[in-house]
């Protein structure tokens, strides 16, 4: 069992309730995308599962740890097994993108060790090994300033990569990566997750990225999971229960076809003749 959460709930420090009673199981090697609309808790979600954040009710398991409970070193090796690959990767930007592919095994070497990495790249090799697959190689010493949207989240994919952790967690991580990227990434994560056999869970805004390279399909909305079904049963009806918005499609509704339309078509993108 990768994982298990039972009547989880999670209250951000306002006071916020983003998380209710969430009951799910995710076993050893499963690939799982988590798709809802935005503020449905999709990242609280994963900051929970990724020990960033404390359930405020419920159990929860991860990797057979209950992060609740643990403290010091050991919080600290189950979080060593966790790689959590986030949206916006959360890099010093004047790091070179060698020191923070390397800084995927911080919490996995000495303190010394560490040291000196992050001073002298010791594996240079192995962030380069890390980076091939993200095609992002020839940008080993670049600084992390310098590095496009999609870039950025490539250098924290390998870091991830480099990490060898146990659990896979990625927060829409192919946000800002065009079409084709982010489909050969997400092949590229399901395929290291299936080979390591470790669990892949991930948020993405991408529906048909998600049916497309996803097993099975969490629907979270307000906090609370709609429906948790294999991806060919994910029907039209699900996803549009999931992204009801009335108050938007009221507005598009009501207003006058014309003031709309071409406000869309101008932002369409052309074709080249
Ligand atoms: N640190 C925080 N403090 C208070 N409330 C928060 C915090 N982080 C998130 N929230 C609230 O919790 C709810 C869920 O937010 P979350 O970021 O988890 O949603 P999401 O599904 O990831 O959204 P998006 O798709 O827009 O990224 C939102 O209403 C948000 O305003």
């Amino acid at each position: 069992m990768s994982l298990r959460l039972e009547g989880v709930g999670l209250t951000h420090a306002n006071g916020f309730q983003a998380l209710h009673d969430i009951d799910l199981s995710i076993t050893q090697g499963e690939r799982v995308a988590i798709i809802g609309p935005s503020g449905a808790g999709k990242t609280s979600l994963l900051r929970l599962l990724g020990t960033g954040l404390e359930a405020s009710a419920g159990q929860l398991q991860l990797l057979n740890g209950n992060p609740a409970v643990l403290r010091g070193r050991a919080l600290r090796r189950l979080r060593s097994r966790i790689g959590l690959i986030h949206q916006s990767p959360p890099l010093p930007p004047r790091q070179r993108v060698v020191t923070a592919v390397l800084a995927g095994r911080l919490g996995q070497w000495s303190l010394l060790r560490s040291l000196i990495s992050l001073c002298y790249p010791l594996d240079a090799a192995g962030a380069r090994a890390a980076l091939e697959p993200l095609d992002m190689q020839d940008k080993l010493f670049t600084r992390c300033d310098q590095l496009s949207g999609g870039q950025l989240q490539r250098v924290g994919i390998a870091r991830v990569l480099y990490q060898r952790a146990d659990l896979l967690l990625a927060d829409e991580p192919v946000s800002a990566m065009d079409p084709v990227l982010a489909d050969h990434t997400l092949n590229l994560l399901g395929k290291v997750a299936a080979e390591r056999g470790i669990s892949l869970v991930a948020s993405l805004h991408a529906v048909d990225l998600a049916l497309r390279h996803f097993p099975r399909i969490i629907g979270l909305r307000a906090g609370q999971v709609l429906f948790d079904l294999p991806a060919e049963r994910v029907t039209q009806a699900e996803l549009d229960q999931l992204y009801n918005n009335d108050s938007f499609s009221e507005s598009v509704m009501d207003a006058d076809p014309e003031s709309v339309l071409p406000t869309v078509s101008a932002k369409a993108p052309r074709r080249c003749t």
